[in-house]
């Protein structure tokens, strides 16, 4: 849900646009073909969004909003714009009305899909760890936050009855609703009676050059991996999570730091002593190992801010917290390049996407790559991470060398309070590295599949049920569309999966060729050396060469084109950072003071032991070549 202002204005303007579109397509002044390829005359929408003003000479400093990065196209990846898409949309009337069959036919619900394709079961992975995951699901909040409609006020509508027994009758329910139908046979929700699940459609934006044409989904993240979920992506949210001194601001829990404590009512605890934390984007409470994740990102904000203030006394606190925000965004970019790619898509395909980061400066920079994200990554490809989450998060007791606890997932989702214990965030980086991620296949834990969000109730929300909406919602293709693509063959038979897939798919959908690209990216086997198969691979792949060749300000870039560029001798120093030094430099150390070389490997693997904080082999960053001279 969005509650920013300026969000819901162009929102407004998106879906004036879309009128327009549907207005112009029925007087037949607008062919579908011209629609399909957006080639429109029609550039006179009745909304444009205003142009950012950008400064000149350019700021040396990312904006807050991502806007001004490209000269030529200032909006490009900025905040509420829209998602681009890998291929032209599946809209089944050209504009905005979800995918129907390749006979013409509905599509099987969404729900019915994922209760017959989508499985409980555990299949730990052998490499490599939840961090992993976890480090997934933050890159994934920095870069993509769809967002959906609300009524007027901003509360969430509602699209079935209130126990959700059917659908609300049509007439009153809002157009942009599009529940999920669930059937009595279904294996969980048949005995609650539950017959319709709640589904809001994605809330639109304009197209930068007020053209009118298909619908286009509005991103409320700046879809540059650059923190934006740490420090807000408005001047008014970095206003409220800052503090003097350049800082960010914190909670003091009895001397350790944590995120500073919200005003909104996001959390399910109430109780005394319950927590609940802010963050830029405001979804940090939604699990508590992403929170843990916010919470090292802002300290380590601090501990740069201290060390740059000590450096260069003359800076005043706005200099320190705009060049303590640049070095930590160019950590968080090159452990995302260096680390994490290289163990989601293997050498190989990192290789050949130019993906790895280069000895000194980089010369990727293309001033038309436009690096916004696409519709086809966020609701399907990315969304493989669904797939590697464990329902269980073991938390060990250091001291003892036990099991402190075993936390059923939803148990800590939106409630995060358990951080408030003193060993715990010690406790829970130490569990995210030793145990295993899952592997991705149809399998996903019936934390995310039945008990999402439940809250106190006894059933929660269907994740799954929700990415195959959502991917209709956006007008993604169906999976053989993204084989052809890539250059394979489209699969013509159900046969060509493995005969469980096979008969299961051959259950709910008609055709192959009906297949929604998040069921179907799951089913594939992983490349080699990958986590993902070659259809999410290659979509994953392009999409972050894209967030680098698009992003003048990518940390890797030299003067020539990055207005804020370090030197060379700086760059080495950021090229030192792992996620296992950020993580021995802002723990508690409580009872941690050994990480594994590498974070998202398992720490049980020969070769990944975890080695003292101080060891050489968890390299630090010399923080004094940041001392102007
Ligand atoms: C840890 C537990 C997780 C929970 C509870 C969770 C929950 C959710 C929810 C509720 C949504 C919004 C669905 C919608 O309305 O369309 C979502 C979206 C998404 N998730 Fe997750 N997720 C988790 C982990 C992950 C991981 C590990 C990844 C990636 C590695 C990931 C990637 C995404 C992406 C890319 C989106 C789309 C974001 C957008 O544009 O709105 N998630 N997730
Ligand atoms: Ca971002």
């Amino acid at each position: 849900m969005t509650t920013d202002r300026r969000a819901e204005k162009l929102a407004h303007g998106g879906l004036l646009n879309l009128f327009a579109a549907q207005e112009l397509k029925a007087r037949q002044a607008l062919s579908d073909d011209e629609l399909a390829l957006g080639l429109t005359e029609h550039t006179d929408g009745p909304f444009c969004p205003p142009a950012p003003s950008c400064p000149n000479p350019p700021s040396r400093y990312r904006s807050f909003g991502g806007e001004c990065n490209n000269l030529q196209s200032s909006t490009w990846g900025a905040v509420h714009t829209g998602f681009e898409r890998l291929l032209p949309p599946d809209y089944s009337d050209g504009i905005w009305k979800m995918r129907v069959s390749s006979s013409g036919s509905p599509l099987p619900s969404a729900r019915a899909v994922s209760n017959i394709l989508v499985l409980d079961g555990s299949h730990p992975s052998a490499t490599h760890n939840l961090m992993f995951m976890q480090f997934g699901q933050f890159i994934a909040h920095d870069t993509s936050a769809g967002t959906v409609f609300t009524v007027g006020n901003g509360s969430a509508l509602s699209c079935c009855t209130p126990h959700g027994e059917e659908f609300l009758p049509p007439e009153s329910q809002h157009w942009a609703c599009a529940p999920i139908a669930s059937g009595p046979e279904d294996n969980f929700y048949g005995q609650f009676r539950l017959q319709c699940l709640n589904f809001v459609r994605a809330q639109l934006a304009p197209a930068s050059d007020c053209s009118v044409g298909y619908a286009k989904q509005m991103n409320g993240a700046t879809h540059f991996p650059d923190l934006s979920h740490l420090y807000g992506s408005s001047e008014e949210k970095v206003g409220l999570l800052r503090a003097p001194g350049g800082l960010l601001k914190v909670f003091q829990d009895y001397g350790r730091e944590l995120p500073p404590l919200t005003e909104r009512e996001e959390c399910l605890t109430v109780k005394e002593g319950a927590a609940c934390f802010e963050s830029g984007d405001s979804h940090g409470n939604q699990i508590i190992s992403l929170t843990v994740l916010h919470t090292l990102w802002t300290r380590e904000h601090n501990r740069i801010a201290r060390a740059l203030s000590r450096l260069n006394p003359e800076w005043d606190e706005e200099k320190i917290y705009l060049e303590a925000r640049r070095i930590a965004q160019a950590e968080f970019q090159h452990i995302l390049y260096s680390e994490w790619l290289p163990l989601l898509l293997g050498s190989q395909l990192v290789q050949t996407f130019g993906l790895y980061p280069s000895p000194g400066y980089c010369s990727s920079y293309e001033r038309q790559v436009n690096p916004s994200l696409t519709a086809e990554f966020s609701t399907a490809a990315m969304r493989f991470g669904h797939s590697v989450v464990d329902g269980k998060l073991t938390i060990p007791n250091l001291k003892s060398g036990n099991v402190y606890e075993t936390i059923f997932i939803p148990e800590v989702m939106f409630q995060p309070s358990r951080l408030r214990v003193r060993p715990f965030l010690d406790r829970m980086i130490a569990g995210l590295s030793w145990q295993p991620m899952q592997t991705v296949d149809p399998f996903v834990t019936e934390g995310l599949t039945r008990y999402l969000f439940h809250g106190g109730n006894p059933f929660g929300i269907d994740l799954a049920a929700i990415n195959i909406q959502r991917g209709r919602d956006y007008g993604v293709r169906a999976y053989n569309q993204y084989r052809r693509l890539i250059g394979l063959e489209p699969l013509t038979s159900f046969d060509q999966f493995s005969p469980n897939a096979a008969q299961r798919l051959a259950s709910v959908y008609e055709s192959p060729e009906d297949i929604d690209l998040w069921v179907g990216g799951l089913l594939e086997e992983p490349m080699d050396g990958a986590v993902v198969g070659i259809t999410f691979a290659h979509i994953l792949a392009d999409q972050f060469s894209r967030i680098k060749r698009g992003d003048r300000y990518f940390y890797e870039n030299g003067p020539d084109v990055n207005p804020g560029a370090f030197t060379p001798g700086q760059l080495a120093e950021i090229k030192k950072v792992t996620l296992s030094r950020i993580i021995c430099d802002n723990k508690d150390g409580i009872e941690l003071f050994a990480q594994p070389p590498n974070a998202f490997v398992r720490a049980d693997l020969p070769g990944n032991e975890p080695v003292p904080c101080d060891s050489l082999i968890i390299p630090a960053i010399d923080l004094s070549r940041f001392k102007e001279i």
